[in-house]
């Protein structure tokens, strides 16, 4: 019985991949094999010397402590694209918010409350406060064309937005995907000098954490609309509510309030909203359990953040070791060689690494003895040994 311990709400849909018999999962699970999380933050969580695996149903990964992970063997994973769409769909209606202050008309038409016969006559009388520019004709800047920003970049071509992408690590399969009417831009600078709108889908680490900092707004064309749907700290709040105070920034709509950031005019805060639809919240849960089942089952390791992808199809009634170590020479010999001196067979092997970081996965028709397993954590530079 394997134990999956629950971080946040997770959809019933990973009990298609974790069934009773076989995992019990919960909030209050002790000695976990395996954690299910989705935005709870890990930073400050002791590790118990059991868990082997993380699967964060979603995207983004900052939550997780990834250097702690990796020292420990703790494969991470995440659910690749599981809920783009449903970003895509909130970062289009963060467009319009941006552009027709719908938002700002909603409120107001919300304070006409008992005026009887009048509120039509106010209605007209007062909307020219609330007119806004159309997205048609106008520049949209993509910052990060990964599963969302290709999905937004292609759909705002369709409101007729001439669209540009700013991705220099973009992936072959994101280069396939985004349309062909998406023009390529080559540095972040020239995309704010030049966009009405720019909207930002990029990971949080350190490397860009603060990218759209007051340097950056500075150079801003004046009235960019900019949109935030990856992560608050990818933005300086001083520097957005400076250059919204100069009319640098027309309206800065976030999925990511804070409190400097709430009631700003021209500021829309949407309470992290980008993956909250069923469809994404069943996709995301679906995938993570069905990766950390197969890890924990099997020793696969598929859209891990910190270990190498490595999938050998199961040979039934085989038995296999899994060994996480250092990514250093002689480490294959010294695995086999202790194999070998128990005299068991090694049908099927991988090795494959990333990074610091690599992993073996052995496969044998004779169980390895508790004898084998402890030769092979004594080896130099093996992290953990596991048996599926
Ligand atoms: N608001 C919400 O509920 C959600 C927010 N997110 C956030 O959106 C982010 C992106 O999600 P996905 O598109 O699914 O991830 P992804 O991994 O498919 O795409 C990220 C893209 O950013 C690019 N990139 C990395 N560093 C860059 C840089 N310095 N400049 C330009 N591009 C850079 C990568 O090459 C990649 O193509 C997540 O990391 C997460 O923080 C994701 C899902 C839901
Ligand atoms: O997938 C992501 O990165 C998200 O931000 C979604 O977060 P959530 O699972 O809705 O708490």
């Amino acid at each position: 019985m394997f134990k999956i311990g629950t971080l946040n709400a997770i959809s019933d849909s990973i009990y298609d991949h974790l069934p009773a018999d076989q995992f019990e999962v919960g909030k209050e699970v002790e000695g976990a094999q395996g954690i299910l999380v989705r935005s709870a933050s890990m930073h400050e969580m002791d590790f118990d010397e059991n868990l082997l695996a993380i699967a964060r149903a979603g995207a983004g990964v900052n939550n997780i402590p990834l250097d702690k992970a990796s020292e420990k063997g703790i494969v991470v994973f995440n659910t690749p694209g599981a809920n783009a769409n449903a970003v895509k769909e909130l970062v289009l209606a963060g467009l319009l918010l941006s552009s027709r202050k719908i938002a700002q008309g909603i409120e107001w038409a919300r304070t006409l409350k008992g005026q009887g016969g009048q509120v039509g006559k106010l209605v007209e009388k007062g909307k020219s406060q609330f007119v806004g520019p159309e997205l048609k004709g106008k520049k949209l800047g993509v910052v990060g064309l990964g599963a969302i920003g290709v999905m937004v970049a292609n759909a705002a071509t369709a409101f007729g937005m001439d669209v540009y992408g700013y991705d220099p690590y973009i992936s072959v399969k994101s280069a396939w995907g985004v349309s062909r009417a998406v023009h390529y831009v080559k540095s972040i600078e020239a995309m704010v000098e030049e966009c009405d709108y720019i909207t930002i889908h990029v990971p949080l680490a350190d490397a860009t954490r603060g990218m759209f900092n007051a340097d950056l707004l500075g150079r801003a064309k004046e009235g960019l609309r900019l949109l935030n749907f990856a992560r608050g700290e990818l933005v300086d709040t001083p520097a957005v509510l400076a250059a919204l105070q100069s009319g640098k920034l027309a309206c800065y709509v976030t999925d990511f309030p804070n409190d400097e950031l709430l009631n700003v005019d021209n500021v829309i805060c949407i309470p992290h909203l980008g993956a909250s639809t069923p469809e994404s919240e069943e996709n995301c849960a679906h995938m993570a359990a069905e990766q950390i089942a197969d890890y924990l089952q099997n020793g696969n390791i598929v859209n891990s953040v910190n270990f190498p992808h490595l999938e050998m199809p199961r040979v039934e009634g085989t038995f296999r070791i899994g060994v996480v170590h250092k990514n250093v020479s002689k480490m294959i010999g010294a695995i086999t060689g202790t194999i070998g001196q128990y005299n068991i067979n090694i049908d099927n092997m991988l090795n494959k690494s990333r990074g610091e970081l690599a992993y073996t996965l052995i496969e044998s028709n004779h169980a390895a003895g508790e004898d084998v397993l402890s030769a092979l954590k004594g080896i130099e530079g093996v992290i953990r040994v596991l048996t599926f």
